[in-house]
């Protein structure tokens, strides 16, 4: 079996405009090079708002970082008469490798279906986004002890009809939606009881090849002092880190979570 790289990403949200963004990506990026270890071994990848894009790219490209970026989310349609929306193809264009399909919070305040995060997934593929796909309970799941069989759901929802060899590259997030921003850290035991089950639905779907090679990560409330507990179980491949992601120090210290 082929190690998974660790993957680190960063889920800025509504937060900080293209200035921000700027001091914010290179600040990270001098932090990262002053800590003790290179961190050739861990992926780390910015998703900001699609009006910050344009300037990590630019800081990205000028100063040769090893940071990936994406979006937080794609329109799934290629283009046209869709006031307000950005197509895949736009993302590509501005060297974006990653995108954030069917976040908690596109679900549950833009009525986003499992349909439609499989119609997005589908349409990130074929313009050679990665995408990272977003699954996992609410409180109320979690309460009535459902939640594998929720996120598991989400999961085949997402990937319908898509083939193997697309979905190795995929990232899938594990994020339960009762401990986003909440201070509320799942224990590394629930985090892996579905990023394990998870992977498990991936060698039913597909095989087991295909699930080892899907990364898997944890998201909600992580933060440099979970990290390493979280990242110690064997079927959590990284984190999606949402308000820890904006601060450099902070961020910088979970992608370094090996110490
Ligand atoms: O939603 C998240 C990342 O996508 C998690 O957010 P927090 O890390 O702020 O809990």
């Amino acid at each position: 079996m082929m190690a998974r790289t660790p993957l680190m990403a960063g889920n800025w949200k509504m937060n900080l405009n293209h200035l921000e963004a700027n001091q914010l990506v290179q600040k990270l990026a001098w932090t990262l090079k002053d800590m003790k270890h290179d961190y050739a071994d861990v992926e780390v990848v910015v998703c900001p708002p699609f009006t910050d894009l344009r300037t990590v790219q630019t800081v990205v490209d000028a100063d040769k970082l090893e940071i990936g970026y994406g979006a937080q989310d794609m329109s799934a349609h290629d283009g046209g008469a869709y006031t307000g929306e950005i197509s895949a193809s736009m993302l590509t264009a501005l060297g974006c490798t990653y995108v954030v399909l069917g976040h908690s919070e596109r679900r549950e305040y833009h009525d986003e279906s499992d349909e439609l995060v499989n119609a997005k997934t589908v349409k990130a593929i074929a313009a050679g986004l990665t995408p990272i796909v977003c699954v996992g309970e609410g409180l109320d799941i979690r309460k009535a002890g459902d939640q594998v069989a929720y996120t598991l759901a989400q999961v085949e929802g997402a990937l319908k009809d898509i083939k193997a060899e697309n979905v190795e590259n995929l990232v899938i997030a594990y994020e339960p939606v009762w401990a986003i921003g909440t201070g509320e850290v799942a224990t590394p035991a629930d985090a892996q009881e579905v990023c394990g089950a998870i992977r498990e639905k991936i060698a039913e779907l597909y095989d087991q090849e295909t699930a080892d090679a899907v990364r898997i990560l944890y998201g909600g409330s992580v933060k440099s002092d979970n990290i390493a507990d979280i990242m110690a179980e064997k079927d959590v491949d990284g984190a999606l880190v949402g308000g820890a992601a904006l601060k450099a120090d902070e961020f910088a210290k979970i992608v370094r979570f090996k110490g």
